[in-house]
């Protein structure tokens, strides 16, 4: 496991053998689908300017960045807490021109100012794809069947997702049942917590059915479906239900139309991914619109993974088979073993000892034999 170190600030830590092996071949698998889908890599850089940073980052501020100065530019800078922002200022500024559908894929650590209660590391691998001008239901499955597919091929099995509507309170608050801004927090506050005698004590008792609309997939639609009397959900909720419709018999489905945690920009659609083994989310994604500096916006779906929990918690870390070379062994055969896929670790002295170091073989001649 990886041990805490005073050597490092809180919610930083070393990956150490064999989970970082275990993180880069999760990493290699996901970009491996996301690549045979269309969806080219980019690499945008660990910090940016401050400010345009935080304008991209609808629903959050600056205060939520790390920052620093930096000494050449003499600008703020802050370092990436999340880099579908990142994707989105590239797709509407040097890829500006290429033709839509963009699709884009991308890994890197982020970093978050504060850690979570679920989530303790600040510094995280995200590993994701954006599907760019376009945030249609076809889009949107696309997106979810890609995770899914991504997931699998990295081993990861008995897979959730859960569905969300991001802004549905903000439509209800607007419309039917409505309230102020400081309502709107108070009810979505309540909301979070599952807590009717909360909603009822706010005197927003018109969203309580709101509380009961979550579960399978099929029970909570129909529940939201009759609380949806007037119709104004009408074309979001038969758009997630196509969505679900699309991965059906790929992962288990279910749906928190209230869910907002993490979905602070998305916007009609948002899920959340779950595995069966592993308690906390695998990572989000959903629809969302992109500033353009033109001021006008582009529609964008997009998924984000982030798999280190998943890896601390021992997953895909294989001890692999391993073979001692001794002093004076047979080169030639060492490299064969090698092309068939054998690690080797060649002693750079007698003293060195094979088990000590990790082997499983020797080489005796050309011939591996367990130790
Ligand atoms: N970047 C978002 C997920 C996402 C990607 N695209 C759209 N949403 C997150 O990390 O929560």
């Amino acid at each position: 496991m990886r041990t805490p170190s005073n050597l490092l600030p809180e919610g930083f830590h070393d990956a150490l053998p064999p989970f970082a092996e275990a993180a880069s071949r999760l990493e290699r698998d996901v970009l491996d689908t996301l690549a045979s889908h269309g969806y080219a890599r980019v690499s945008p850089p660990l910090a940016e300017y401050e400010d345009g940073l935080a304008e991209r980052m609808q629903g959050a501020s600056s205060s939520d960045l790390m920052r620093f100065v930096d000494p050449i530019s003499q600008r703020t800078l802050a370092l990436r807490p999340d880099m579908t922002v990142q994707i989105g200022r590239i797709a509407t500024t040097s890829l500006a021109d290429r033709p839509r559908p963009l699709r884009l894929s991308y890994s890197g650590q982020v970093l978050k100012l504060r850690s979570g209660q679920l989530q303790p590391e600040r510094s995280r691998l995200q590993i994701g794809a954006e599907l760019i001008g376009n945030d249609s239901v076809i889009a949107a499955s696309e997106i979810v069947s890609v995770a899914i597919e991504a997931l699998e091929r990295a081993g990861v099995t008995g897979i959730t997702v859960d569905f969300t509507l991001p802004d549905l309170i903000d439509i209800l608050a607007a419309g039917p049942l409505p309230l102020n801004q400081t309502q709107i927090d108070e009810v979505r506050s309540e909301l979070d917590m599952k807590d009717a005698g909360g909603l009822s004590a706010i005197g927003a008792t018109g969203y309580l059915p709101l509380i009961e609309a979550t579960g399978p997939f099929d029970e909570a639609m129909a529940r939201l479906r009759a609380f949806d009397t007037d119709g104004l959900l009408d074309t979001r909720l038969d758009g997630v239900s196509q969505i679900a419709a699309s991965i059906k018999g790929k992962a288990s489905l279910t749906l928190d139309p209230t869910e907002r945690h993490g979905f602070e920009y998305q916007n009609w659609f948002g899920f959340t991914l779950y595995a069966d083994t592993f308690i906390g989310a695998l990572g989000r994604g959903g629809s969302y619109q992109i500033n353009r500096p033109d001021g006008n916006t582009e529609a964008a779906v997009g998924f984000s993974l982030y798999p280190n929990p998943l890896i601390d918690a021992g997953f895909g870390a294989q001890l692999r088979d391993q073979i001692f070379l001794p002093v004076g062994h047979d080169r030639a055969a060492a490299a064969r073993l090698r092309d068939a896929g054998w690690r080797t670790v060649a002693a750079l002295s007698d003293k060195d000892q094979a088990q000590a170091l990790g082997c499983t073989h020797i080489l005796n001649g050309d011939q591996p034999e367990p130790l």
